[in-house]
Order: C-alpha cells, then sequence, then structure tokens
C-alpha cells in the first residue's frame, strides 16, 4: 500500500523511519529489524519516509539527485517487504518547523506504533534537535518499544546515501553495488531512438531518466536488463551521444543480442549497473563509433565468461 499522508484505519503497526534513499545496507538493517518484529508480533510493517528531501525543501539552495526516485523507492520496500505499507510525508515548511516532541507526537497518533525502529544516526524535529535518547524516552513513557539499530561500516566508513550518491557520481559501480546490496538499477520507459543504432548493427532500446535521478559519469557499462520476468545480459551506454546529436538530453541506451530489443517500445524496463567499462568519446566518424562499440561488445562478452566461469 502506497500513501501519502496517514492511514485512515487505527491498526497498532510497527514503524521503521528514516528518508531511506536507496535502501543501502544500513537501511536494510533497520527496516530488516522492523519486519522481523512485525512478523513476530502480528502487526502491519509501516515505513514512514519523505517527499521532497529534506535538502531539498524550501529554505535550501542546492538540489539533492535521488539514487532510487520514489516510485523505485516504493518498488524496492515492496520487493524486499512484500505487503509492507509506505507513507510519504511531505516535507514542507510546517514539518520543519514542527518540533521533536510534536513529530513524535505524530507519529504516535496517526501509525499507533507498538513498536519503532530507526538507525542511531536519525535526527528529526526542527533543527534536527531530535535524536535517540530523546526518541527512547518519548515512547518508553507511552510504553512503545523502541530499536535502534547500530550504524553499519564499511573499510571503517559509517553507510550513508550521501556516501552512496559520491561513490555513483565517481562512476564506482563496484563499490556502490557492494554499499547497496544489490545492483544500481535505473527505470523507465522505452522511447524511440533515431534509429542510427540498427543500421550500424547494434540497436538499442533507449531510455529517458527522470532529471531528479543520479547518473554516474557518461560512459559505458555492462550489467543487465529486466523486462517482465526476464533477465538479459546488457552493454548499457549513458550519455547524449555527442557523435550524432548535438542535443544535451541524457539518454540510457541498452543493446542485447536477443530479438526482443525491437519489441521494447513504450515498455518500462529496469537496467541494472554492474561494472563500469570506458568513458564516452564524441568520435569523428560512425564508422569509428561502430569500431569502438565492436570493441566495446567484445569486452562484454568476456567480461560475462569470466563471471558466470566464476559463478559456476
Ligand atoms: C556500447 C555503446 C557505446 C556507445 N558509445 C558512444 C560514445 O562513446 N559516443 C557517442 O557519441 N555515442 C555512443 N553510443 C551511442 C550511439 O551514438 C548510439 O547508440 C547510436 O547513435 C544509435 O542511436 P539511436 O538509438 O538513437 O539510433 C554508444 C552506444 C552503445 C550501444
Ligand atoms: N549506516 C547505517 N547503519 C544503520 N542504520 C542506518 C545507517 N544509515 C542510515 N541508517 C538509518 O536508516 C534510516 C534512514 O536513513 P536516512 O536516509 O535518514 O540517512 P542516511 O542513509 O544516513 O542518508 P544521508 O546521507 O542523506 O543522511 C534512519 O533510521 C537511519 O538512522
Amino acid at each position: 500500500m502506497l500513501s501519502k499522508s496517514y492511514p485512515k484505519d487505527y491498526l497498532e503497526s510497527v514503524v521503521a523511519l528514516g528518508f531511506f534513499d536507496g535502501i543501502h545496507l544500513g537501511h536494510q538493517a533497520v527496516l530488516n529489524r522492523a519486519a522481523t518484529i512485525a512478523a513476530e508480533k502480528e502487526k502491519p510493517l509501516r515505513i514512514i519516509t519523505f517527499y521532497p528531501h529534506p535538502r531539498n525543501s524550501i529554505g535550501h539552495n542546492h538540489t539533492i539527485k535521488y539514487i532510487t526516485t520514489y516510485a523505485e523507492k516504493y518498488q524496492c520496500f515492496q520487493s524486499f517487504y512484500p505487503g509492507c505499507e509506505v507513507y510519504f510525508l511531505r516535507f514542507n515548511r510546517q514539518l520543519r518547523h514542527t518540533s521533536s516532541e510534536s513529530f513524535l507526537d505524530r507519529i504516535n497518533q496517526w501509525f499507533r506504533p507498538i513498536a519503532v525502529i530507526t538507525g542511531e544516526n536519525f535526527r528529526f524535529g526542527y533543527r534536527t534537535q531530535g535524536d535517540q535518547i530523546f526518541l527512547q524516552n518519548f515512547f518508553k513513557k507511552r510504553g512503545v518499544e523502541t530499536a535502534i539499530i547500530p550504524s553499519i561500516s564499511l573499510d571503517g566508513d559509517v553507510l550513508s546515501s550521501t556516501m552512496v550518491r559520491q561513490l555513483i557520481e565517481k562512476g564506482d559501480i563496484k563499490k556502490v553495488n557492494k554499499v547497496l546490496g544489490y545492483p544500481f538499477s535505473i527505470r523507465g520507459r522505452i522511447v524511440k531512438g533515431k534509429q542510427i543504432g540498427s543500421q550500424i548493427g547494434f540497436p538499442t532500446a533507449n531510455l529517458l531518466p527522470v532529471s531528479s535521478k543520479i547518473m554516474p559519469p557518461h560512459g559505458v557499462y555492462f550489467g543487465f536488463m529486466n523486462w517482465k520476468k526476464g533477465e538479459y545480459p546488457a552493454l548499457i551506454y549513458i550519455g547524449t551521444k555527442p557523435t550524432v546529436s548535438q542535443n544535451q538530453r541524457r539518454v540510457v541506451e541498452v543493446h542485447i543480442s536477443h530479438q526482443i530489443c525491437q519489441s521494447l517500445y513504450q515498455e518500462r524496463i529496469t537496467v541494472q549497473l554492474q561494472h563500469f567499462w570506458r568513458l564516452e568519446k564524441h568520435f569523428l566518424t560512425i564508422e569509428a563509433l561502430k569500431e569502438q562499440i565492436t570493441i566495446d561488445q567484445a569486452a562484454f562478452n568476456a567480461y560475462l565468461q569470466h563471471t558466470q566461469g566464476m559463478i559456476n
């Protein structure tokens, strides 16, 4: 169930709180604990998150790009915790100016938690003054259980959405996927390209990512494409196609060695990035571009053989 506000029923629930952009391994530690308690107590799991990101709301002049768009985040919650309820609280001026006490009061009244789960670094309320001690005291007085999950780290650094964004911008896909615990993905609908791909022997399915989504550096990646229930090895290009286009619009292009490529127009697909291969180049001729893509394809085939060899 997806809701923008609060439940209309008065059922007791188990509540997990946070923004959860990317749903990295630290977030999953919080959510796993919440899901376990919900199952034990036979109560619904309610994930409470916000929109937009608090740092993208009024009064802030920089924009944070999302690792997971709202739709992707919702899908991810549902695939990890089927049947969970997801609430997007609007982070507006009013919420920004809500004191820590009033914020928790609302959570308590609206969601009727019997248990509240957050990470130890979760902060809330006006000027983020509310911390774990405050949260634990507040709920203890009301007979509500709390579970505060210690921060998960990797190589001495605490995992965070900020860390994942920095890694994506650097193109360190391997580490991004390690921190997420699943491959960084882009979801979208296939649009028509210029049909040059078919002429040079590399037809592609083209997807226009939303501008609020964070993207790795323009270039070529190895990975997979998911469509319906199928998963297909995919040679992926992200960029503005400087060789053939003056347009600055960024596209994600997927080349798969399979007939279905032609029948994907208007379909919704997910592209999973596994490995960064090379940066985008501006070629002087389409022939030079074709030669390079042929090399990319050979490298991708070798990569697939190598990774399959490691699995078998
Ligand atoms: C593996 C691969 C690598 C690519 N690398 C580049 C590149 O470095 N520079 C570039 O301008 N376009 C690159 N492209 C994009 C092509 O220009 C594009 O696929 C081609 O023009 C077909 O576009 P269309 O689908 O609109 O017909 C690449 C495409 C693929 C599939
Ligand atoms: N490394 C971590 N280990 C355990 N819990 C975490 C970790 N990071 C975040 N959490 C918890 O997960 C929930 C969602 O985290 P939230 O999205 O608010 O923070 P974040 O991942 O640190 O992002 P940002 O970098 O934008 O601050 C919160 O309850 C938070 O305390």
